[in-house]
């Protein structure tokens, strides 16, 4: 057995019987398992701490960084999972994809990809290209013992997105103009992106991450019948690549009131909920067979920790009759959430649901 498949077995031996993975394969749990998008970052002050004078994409490539940054949330706030310390577009960057992350902006393409000469900036992932994903899972998998450990990576549409418009945008509109424009460029583009992502989250699963999140964050932008003939067979692409490893399989988007049954059907375990949609609601769309993850607004962090309760126990409420349910924010932490606030909220869920 190779170093890599061994750290593997063991990580997947030792979260077994964590109440995060029982409750992604819908089983009954000791107490609902919780986790926050986006726990590792800018609310900590530990974590400020450690970035000053690193650039984010730097931050990424030093795996003994990479490992205190991922455990800071776990230690702090007893969260039931960690989730690998990266950036969706670390992946495209290892391949050579001129691009950086701008503070307070996000990622910024220098050649932003709208003909099909362009696609010649995205070659194919191989291990090699990210020795230090490997190497800073295998040191997060020693220290973390039964806590798992999510790994994750972008879907094909919203790495599309920022490669296309080259940077954030609100409407999409050089993507849309691409995937109506020119479907068959836009088809092998995501194709594309599926291989490198499916690349990128084989490494960390063979590295020993005990699940992986595909974020699809901005997907919501698209109509239920785009989704499916644009979008969703790249997206399936991905999720049949990690299949049958005995790695769960979350699918995340902002604003998927509209497309949760088809997140579902692209090839998920775990359907990830924005706030928009009460869990009890999401259930019924998204159909039997999988479990649920979410769904307190961020925001809602910043209100008195009594009007914090009250909407965590509307969020359970929503999800007592659900095969699997993981708690979690319907996105990202905000990033002047008080920490606090963070830590109250896991000991509340963990209080109220313990069996
Ligand atoms: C769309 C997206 C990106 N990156 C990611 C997504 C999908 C999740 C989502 O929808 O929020 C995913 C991501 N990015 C980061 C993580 C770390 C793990 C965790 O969730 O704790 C994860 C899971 C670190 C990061 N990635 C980034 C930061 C902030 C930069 C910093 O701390 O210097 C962090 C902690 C930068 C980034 N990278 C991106 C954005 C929009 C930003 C924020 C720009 C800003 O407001 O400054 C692209």
């Amino acid at each position: 057995m190779s170093a890599n498949n061994q750290a593997t077995g063991q990580q997947q031996t030792a979260t077994y019987d964590s109440a995060f993975l029982k409750a992604c394969r819908r089983e009954p749990v000791p107490h609902t398992p919780v986790w926050f998008m986006r726990q590792a970052g800018r609310s900590l002050p530990e974590y400020r701490k450690v970035r000053e004078g690193i650039a984010m994409l730097d931050s990424c490539m030093r795996p003994e960084l990479v490992t205190e940054i991922t455990l800071q949330p776990v230690r702090r706030h007893h969260v039931d999972a960690a989730i690998y310390f990266s950036d969706i577009v670390v992946p495209l960057k290892a391949i050579g994809v001129d691009l950086d992350i701008k503070p307070g902006v996000g990622p910024v393409v220098a050649n932003p990809i709208r003909t099909r000469a362009d696609l010649a900036q995205l070659r194919d992932l191989e291990p090699g290209d990210v020795p230090y994903v490997t190497e800073a899972i295998g040191m997060l998998v020693r220290e973390l013992g039964g806590t798992p450990l999510i790994g994750f990576a972008g879907a094909p549409f919203t790495l599309a997105s920022y490669l296309v418009e080259g940077g954030p945008s609100r409407n999409h509109e050089h993507t849309k103009a691409l995937m109506y424009g020119d479907p068959q460029l836009w088809a092998d583009l995501l194709d594309r992106l599926a291989e490198i992502t499916s690349a990128f989250l084989t490494v960390q699963i063979e590295a020993g991450a005990s699940a992986v999140q595909l974020f699809d964050s901005w997907v919501g932008a698209l109509s239920p019948a785009d989704y499916r003939r644009s979008v969703m067979p790249a997206s399936a692409k991905v999720f049949r690549a990690v299949e049958g490893r005995g790695v769960p399989r979350i699918h995340f988007g902002v604003g998927t009131g509209e497309l949760l049954g088809l997140l579902g059907e692209a090839g998920a375990d775990v359907v990830g909920v924005d706030w928009r949609v009460p869990l009890d609601e999401a259930a019924r769309r998204v159909g039997p067979g999988k479990a649920l993850q979410g769904n307190i607004d961020p925001a809602v962090l910043f209100a008195p920790q009594e009007a914090v309760e009250t909407k965590a126990r509307e969020v359970l409420d929503a999800a007592a009759g659900l095969e699997g349910h993981i708690f979690n924010l319907g996105h990202g932490v905000l990033p002047s959430t008080d920490p606090e606030a963070l830590t109250r909220l896991v000991e509340y869920v963990h209080t109220q649901t313990a069996r």
